[in-house]
């Protein structure tokens, strides 16, 4: 039993205060747990692009002012009454796309999407009483994804925790937390990228290396990366890309560029930038009859995605995918063991290391172009 256990426990969390302001690191109290819920220590915690996506104040459910974060590890500090899967102590992270294994969704094997608590985290609230375990000064903070991770310690439900091996370096495997699986899992659970084929992404962040590193693992012969920052190819061949375009050094729409250099076009596409534009693009460079398109970006609210309706017809196939279609509480264990059994990457994906106190320092980084993952490190 932990000493802070059934109590408030005052902490740093890097707070959003509104849209396009920086995260401002304070004082913020955590409550205790309540029943199905579980209070966790992060020790380490990544910045995804849709963190910077909701503080752009792009997100259709952002709420401010709210604790960002979704991409992290940590350790169980406290459980609420009912808990049993994970006790104090255990390695733990935590799953934006949670796993209850009751609801209708989590009872079919179409999706890995959960329908229990997601009304609750979509509006920044823990279930069982619609609060938030979170605030400053008695204000309120609203919960983000479920998870809000830019915090030493944050509150989640239960069905929303993976419990992983002890053996897990936690300053590595918090990127197990969204990126990496979202690639992995759009090529092997959403597309099933068959042995042989052709795919073509759009995009080559770490989603999208995550696709090449999938695509590869997949047995797909072409993998063609896509990215106007030709600086992003070199590492791309890594990952596991076999050719390389940029879209600014062509006059034709890329999609004709693909087609023609495709012999008609790719089996499977993904776009993993989070441009309509590009969607389209993505869609109609795949091959007639059998075709298939993933959407992985998150485009901002309102933006809508459209082509002529002959691309489906003639038998092109349009897909989504969030969290590459894995059933969190049951896989990210698994691929945690992938990690650890050098089945998967992901050192390769980690390019700057900073103190939670420069998160900020952090979000610039994302934007530069050069950083894929920045792991933030919370007892600096
Ligand atoms: N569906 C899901 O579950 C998830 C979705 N995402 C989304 O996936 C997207 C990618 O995430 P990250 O890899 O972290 O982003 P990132 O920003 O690191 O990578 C985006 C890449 O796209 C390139 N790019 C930008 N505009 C382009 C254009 N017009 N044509 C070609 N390339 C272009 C950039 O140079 C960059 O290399 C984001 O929209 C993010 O919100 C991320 C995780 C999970
Ligand atoms: N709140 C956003 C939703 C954006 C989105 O599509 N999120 C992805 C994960 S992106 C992680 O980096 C997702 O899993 N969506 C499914 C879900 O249940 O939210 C909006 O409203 O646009
Ligand atoms: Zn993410
Ligand atoms: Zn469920």
């Amino acid at each position: 039993m932990s000493s802070t256990e059934g109590k408030t426990i005052t902490c740093r969390a890097a707070v959003a205060w509104g849209p396009k302001k920086p995260l401002s690191v304070e004082t913020v109290e955590v409550a205790p747990p309540q029943a199905g819920e579980v209070r966790v220590k992060i020790t380490h915690t990544a910045i995804c692009h849709t963190d910077a996506y909701t503080l752009d104040g792009l997100d259709a459910e952002g709420l401010f002012p709210c604790i960002l974060g979704h991409e992290a590890a940590g350790i169980v500090e406290s459980v609420g009454e009912g808990v049993t899967e994970v006790q104090p102590g255990d390695k733990v992270i935590p799953c934006y796309q949670a796993e209850c294994r009751e609801c209708k969704f989590c009872l079919s094997n179409k999706t890995n999407l959960c329908g229990k608590v997601r009304p609750a985290t979509g509006n920044g609230v823990m279930l069982s009483d619609r609060k938030s375990r979170f605030s400053v000064n008695g204000k309120p903070i609203y919960h983000f994804m479920g998870t809000s991770t830019f915090s030493e310690y944050t509150v989640v439900h239960a069905v929303s925790v993976a419990k992983l091996n002890p053996a897990a370096p936690l300053e590595k495997v918090c990127l197990l937390g969204c990126g990496i699986p979202t690639g992995l899992g759009a090529v092997w659970n959403t597309a099933k990228v068959e042995s042989g084929s052709t795919v073509a992404i759009f995009g080559l962040g770490s989603v999208g290396l995550a696709v090449a590193e999938g695509a590869k693992a997949a047995g797909a012969t072409e993998i063609i990366g896509v990215d106007i920052n030709p600086d992003k190819f070199e590492l791309a061949k890594n990952f596991g890309c076999t050719k390389f375009i940029n879209p600014k050094d062509h006059k034709e729409p890329i999609q004709q560029v693909i087609v023609d250099m495709t012999d008609g076009g790719v089996d499977y596409s993904f776009e993993c930038v989070g441009n309509v534009d590009l969607m389209r693009s993505a869609l109609e460079c795949c091959h007639k009859g059998w075709g298939t398109s993933v959407i992985v970006g998150v485009a901002a609210a309102g933006k809508e995605i459209s082509t002529r309706p002959f691309q489906l017809v003639t038998g092109r196939v349009w897909k989504g995918t969030a969290f590459g279609g894995f059933k969190s509480r049951s896989q990210v264990p698994q691929l945690v063991e992938k990690y650890l059994n050098k089945e998967i990457k992901v050192d390769e994906y980690i390019t700057h290391n900073l103190p939670f106190s420069k998160i900020n320092e952090g979000f610039d980084l994302l934007h530069g172009g050069t950083c894929l993952r920045c792991v933030l490190h919370m007892d600096q």
